[in-house]
């Protein structure tokens, strides 16, 4: 996409409830000599709307009631049009209104979704080694464009290293000068980003304040497939701009040997770990690396040990359908939420010297000393066609568990693996799907791994539980993605 839109045109424009209606071109070759289209006659009967959420800028020009018809103005319009991809357009319309600050007008109506001030104040991170070193002329091509039409205020920052974005986020001194931090990136800038904040001094301020959300340009992007419903870091970009805050939950993460983690995606142990992090060797396959890892162990049958103990929110399928229709909404960013305090970061659960609550389940032994996969998540997607917590809600207070054990047969476990796109996994014979508030997971093998936000964690006792909408995000419809749960239940 160019930084330089394109055609110039002139035409007559109404503003009405959902856009500017425009009036086919207005006497187009003598009204401006700039902007001379072909044809000069003036169409009146041919109509079209920029909607409101498709207009990033909107600038009174000094030309304006140059006609001497008082009243009339001319208003440039930068905007996005949208044929197979989104094209930037600009475009000079003649209204007729006596508003002082028309500009402004339209401005907060295109705007009037979010409740983020705009312009906003941005810090882009950047990996410049997310998917696969693609990441940087992804954000320059296509997301970068549409923030300059925007006339956003941006800073942009490399990562240098490993861990560079939690240094970055937790030190800098002017951090609530911005409105909103851009993960252009994969997952795992967002897990350094949000980890960063809770190292702070100021967490409670941060939080409150701060949005964090993600440009896609890493190889797992299930932040913005999740909460904006795209791949493609242009319309994500154009989200980040346009679409509503959302407070959503946040997973924190105790273990023996490091301080307290959060998270804002997932935790799995077992197969599933082992098909991601167990296979970094196998880099050179590229995105095939993850399949050709879980089919390997699921042909041996796997299985991973461990002791767990949670703390069940909605254990069975019924319950948890129950939970979900309780709890589902069509827009979470209309939902009140207590602010964010330091009370907002205590943790509930016992120390890992003490035992787990008498209230939380420890799980039979049949399960957990055959367990194959355990996954648990707060959002729907985790990566590109794998839905694989269908019913993952943004502010339930719970993780969605999934939990299956090697006494299924082959066929059963690679058929659940084959529904993960649809979400159907979830409804096989077999399957533990549960809501739940916390857990403490012990593995009973010596070696192996735990991957939290697809990052890999020590491999030791992990206790989770859920920290209440903490994070501030943005949502392209104020809710998740679409995942079809519970109708095909
Ligand atoms: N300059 C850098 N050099 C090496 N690693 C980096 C650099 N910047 C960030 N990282 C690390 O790269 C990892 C992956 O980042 P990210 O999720 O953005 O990309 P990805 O392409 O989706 O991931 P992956 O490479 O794991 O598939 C993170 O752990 C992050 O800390």
């Amino acid at each position: 996409m160019s930084d330089k839109p394109l055609l110039q045109t002139l035409s007559r424009a109404i503003i009405t409830q959902s856009g500017i209606q425009l009036s086919g071109n207005w006497h187009e070759s003598n009204y401006h000599p700039l902007f001379c289209c072909s044809g000069s006659s003036s169409d009146s009967s041919i109509h079209r709307t920029i909607p409101y959420h498709d207009i990033l800028f909107a600038e009174e020009l000094d030309s304006s009631a140059s006609d001497g018809d008082f009243g009339t103005r001319e208003i440039e319009l930068t905007y996005v049009a949208r044929n197979n991809k989104i094209d930037l357009k600009k475009e000079i319309v003649i209204v007729t209104d006596y508003e002082p600050n028309l500009s402004q007008t339209i401005l907060q109506k295109a705007y009037g979704q979010t409740d983020r001030t705009h312009p906003q104040r941005i810090l882009v991170l950047i990996n410049p080694h997310g998917g696969k070193g693609k990441a940087l002329r992804l954000f320059e091509d296509k997301a970068e464009p549409i923030l300059n039409a925007a006339q956003c205020e941006y800073e942009v920052c490399t990562t240098l290293k490993h861990q560079h974005a939690t240094e970055l986020i937790r030190t800098r001194k002017d951090i609530l000068d911005f409105d909103t931090i851009v993960c252009a990136s994969g997952d795992g800038i967002p897990h350094e980003v949000i980890n960063g904040l809770y190292q702070r001094d100021d967490r409670a301020e941060c939080f409150e304040h701060l949005t964090v959300t993600q440009i896609p340009c890493g190889s797992g992007n299930a932040m913005s497939l999740s909460c904006l419903d795209t791949n493609d870091p242009a319309e994500a970009a154009l989200s980040v701009l346009k679409a509503p805050s959302v407070r959503i939950d946040l997973m924190a993460i105790t273990q023996p040997s490091q301080s307290v983690r959060l998270s804002f995606l997932s935790l799995t142990y077992g197969m599933i770990a082992d098909g991601d992090i167990g296979t970094e060797w196998l880099r050179f396959l590229g995105p095939f690396r993850f399949e050709v890892g879980i089919v390997t162990k699921l042909l041996q049958n796997a299985k991973y040990p461990c002791d767990l103990s949670v703390d069940f929110c909605a254990k069975d399928h019924q319950l948890l359908s129950q939970h979900y229709c309780d709890n589902i909404k069509s827009d979470y960013s209309k939902t009140q939420h207590l602010p964010i305090t330091d009370q907002s970061f205590e943790l509930k659960s016992p120390s890992l010297e003490n035992p787990p609550p008498t209230d939380w389940e420890r799980l039979d032994s049949q399960i957990t000393d055959n367990l194959s996969i355990f996954y648990v998540g707060k959002m729907p997607i985790v990566s590109a066609d794998t839905n694989f917590f269908p019913a993952a809600i943004p502010d339930d207070g719970c993780m969605d568990l999934v939990i299956t054990d090697n006494r299924s047969s082959v066929l059963d476990t690679a058929n659940l693996l084959l529904q993960v796109d649809k979400g159907t996994h979830v409804l096989q014979k077999d399957v533990i799907h549960s809501k739940v508030k916390a857990f403490r997971l012990t593995p009973r093998i010596p070696k192996g791994y735990i991957s939290v936000d697809g990052e890999s964690f020590p491999f030791e006792t992990t206790q989770v539980e859920v920290l209440p909408t903490l994070l501030k995000t943005v949502m392209k419809e104020g809710t998740y993605a679409e995942t079809g749960f519970p109708s095909y239940s």
